[in-house]
């Protein structure tokens, strides 16, 4: 049986992963008492439902192409099997079940921190998680900010999804915005364009 394992969970659309995620991501899996980070796939945000998104799978393998060879990195794509839209709720109790050995950690950037009361159980979500929160723009907070979440001063990287979407529709280059892999595949389907 293997180990016991520390593991932040970084949920988001990832439309499309950007080095933003990766470097948020790579810094909380090894600076941090982290011993992994998984990167969950949402099929559907229940925050983003107007929202023009690849396929899921389509960002699903764009996340597999940005973390291969990393192996303190994973990709998950269980929330693909469950109702949408994507109720963190659900997944924390869907990986607990499968990882019983595990400890989870929920990382959160400062811009969904304010919005957490208006998540799906959203108590039990903070009753139950320690929460690793770390600066991004549009920072919000909670009127008290429970013992459980804990603020991690990662380097901050004002990139985001729409930003890239934006440069690859106005045909910018995207180069170093997102791994040369993710670049690749973006330019040679024409994503976006
Ligand atoms: N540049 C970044 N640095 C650190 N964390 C980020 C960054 N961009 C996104 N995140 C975090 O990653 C998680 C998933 O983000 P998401 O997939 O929604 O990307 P996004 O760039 O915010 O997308 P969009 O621009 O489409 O809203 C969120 O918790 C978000 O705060
Ligand atoms: O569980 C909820 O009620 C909930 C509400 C808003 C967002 N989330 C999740 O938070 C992640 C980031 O969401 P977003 O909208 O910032 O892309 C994504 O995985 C969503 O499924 C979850």
């Amino acid at each position: 049986m293997s180990a016991p394992r520390k593991v932040g969970l970084l949920f988001g659309s990832f439309n499309p992963i950007h080095s933003g995620h990766l470097i948020l991501a790579h810094f909380m899996a090894t600076h941090t008492d982290l011993d992994a980070v998984w990167l969950v796939v949402s099929p559907q945000s229940p925050f983003k439902i107007d929202q023009e998104l690849l396929p899921e799978q389509e960002r699903f393998n764009l996340v597999q192409l940005a973390i291969a060879g990393n192996d303190r990195l994973r990709a998950l794509d269980i929330e693909f099997a469950m109702p949408k839209p994507s109720y963190t709720i659900d997944t924390l109790d869907a990986l607990r079940l499968q990882h019983p050995d595990h400890q989870f950690v929920l990382l959160m950037g400062e811009d969904n921190l304010g919005g957490l009361p208006r998540w799906r159980e959203a108590d039990r979500i903070l009753a139950e998680n320690t929460i690793y929160v770390y600066p991004r723009s549009g920072a919000t907070t909670l009127p008290v900010v429970p013992a459980q979440v804990q603020i991690v001063e990662a380097p901050f990287l004002d990139i985001s999804a729409t930003f890239i979407r934006s440069c690859a529709r106005a045909g910018k280059s995207i180069r170093y915005l997102v791994p040369a892999a993710v670049e690749k595949e973006i330019l040679e389907k024409r994503l976006w364009q």
